[in-house]
């Protein structure tokens, strides 16, 4: 989709501001040091996608905040792919930024346990835009959802080890996900785990920049974003981790708070309150004067879960420690002595497999068509991540 000629062409300019408008039209660059709009030449402008005429959809399998996504067939390979259509609604100018996001950021990861995005497709105009990717038959909160008991310990630790995996190929290239869930975690028919929906992602400098707070889906939250900590770590990854590591044990959410409030009084009430001991500042984060913490004192992990040995509750405790710059990290968590303690984790390839529930979601809607490329506001795009 991008050309290197083109990539090294735009390495000569001076820095894009981040602020500059994205337009349908092309792209305009206002220089920081000139001002001076900057037009891309006409024969740079568009590179070549494929039409969404070429893909037969299939059938809806999922629904997010930011996009609809439809099984679908390649009618020039006959192959299986997952359709994911940006959506579009509140941007009355170019691309939304989770949309292109996503797209820099799974370009940038090659990795067996994440999604791979094939390529972006394009409908009757830059008002519709696909993803196109590869298809996992499960995504693990429908899984949960229809399954009678819990995954097995052997299951879980399968299924964990390989999203640690992919979290270690994230953390180790500046990238935080930052919105971890079961839904975001997909299955293959061989029982691989794909980390899926980047719209949300970011990469992170040194020292890391100031975030929204109100990332990551409540349930898997952090609990310095809880408090408002503008700054974001790979951290906040792991703490969601641990919630999926408690959901697949428990079969059911660890935490499911229903506010803000009623989320922190619940990860109190499985750790205990917080202090100045265990988290040293955490008095100082912007919200801590909105909530009266509860002096509940003790951590309820062991008893919360029992079917563990001496390995996964001590991973599971460093998962839910409270300062962030002491939480486990991915590669710490893939040393850990959990999947080395009986039980040991199970093959992939047998891990059992489930009925495509989501395929019953909704019947097809007619193919748009139409060859409108935007490989290159693409490459801009990602050029002006590289140089924020
Ligand atoms: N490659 C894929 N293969 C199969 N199903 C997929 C694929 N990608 C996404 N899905 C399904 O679509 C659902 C929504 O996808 P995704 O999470 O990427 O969208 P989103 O709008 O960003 O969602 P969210 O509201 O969770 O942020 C997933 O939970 C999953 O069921």
């Amino acid at each position: 989709m991008s050309s290197d000629k083109k990539s090294n062409e735009l390495d000569t300019n001076p820095a894009p501001d981040p602020q500059a408008p994205i337009t349908r039209k092309g792209f305009l660059i206002s220089l920081k040091n000139s001002g001076t709009p900057m037009p891309i030449p006409e024969q740079n402008v568009y590179g070549r996608c494929r039409p969404v005429s070429e893909f037969e959809k299939l059938n809806r399998v999922g629904e997010g905040s930011y996009g609809i996504v439809y099984r679908a067939r390649d009618t020039r390979s006959g192959e299986i792919v997952a359709l994911k259509r940006v959506r579009m609604d509140q941007e009355k100018d170019g691309l939304p930024v989770s949309g292109l996001r996503e797209i820099m950021i799974l370009k940038r990861c090659q990795h067996e346990n994440i999604v791979r995005l094939r390529e972006v497709v394009v409908g009757k105009s830059l008002d519709s835009i696909f993803l196109v990717m590869d298809f996992c038959e499960q995504d693990l909160a429908s899984v949960l959802d229809n399954m009678s008991q819990p995954f097995t310990e052997s299951e879980v630790k399968c299924i964990t080890l390989q999203v640690l995996r992919a979290l270690k190929y994230m953390h180790d290239r500046y990238i935080i996900h930052r919105d971890l869930k079961v839904s975001n975690l997909l299955m293959t028919d061989k029982g691989c785990i794909k980390v899926a929906d980047f719209g949300l992602a970011r990469l992170f400098g040194d020292p890391p920049k100031p975030m929204t707070p109100q990332m990551v889906t409540l349930w898997y939250r952090a609990p310095e974003l809880l408090l408002g900590s503008r700054t974001h770590t790979t951290s906040i990854d792991m703490w969601a981790f641990g919630c999926i590591l408690g959901e697949l044990l428990l079969g059911k959410p660890l935490l499911p708070g229903t506010s803000e409030i009623a989320q922190l009084d619940m990860i109190i009430d499985l750790l205990g309150a917080p202090s100045e001991s265990i988290w040293p500042g955490y008095k100082d984060l912007p919200a801590v004067q909105n909530f009266t913490f509860s002096q509940q004192p003790y951590n309820k992990l062991k008893t919360k879960f029992q079917m563990l040995g001496p390995g996964g509750r001590s991973l599971l405790h460093s998962l839910f420690i409270y300062n962030p710059s002491t939480r486990g990290t991915a590669e710490d968590c893939l040393n850990s002595k959990y999947f080395t303690e009986p039980p040991q984790p199970c093959d992939p390839r047998m891990m059992p497999t489930f009925p495509q529930h989501r395929n019953n979601i909704a019947p097809p809607q007619p193919p748009t068509s139409a060859d409108i490329p935007i490989s290159h506001l693409l490459d801009v795009f990602i050029k002006r991540q590289r140089l924020e």
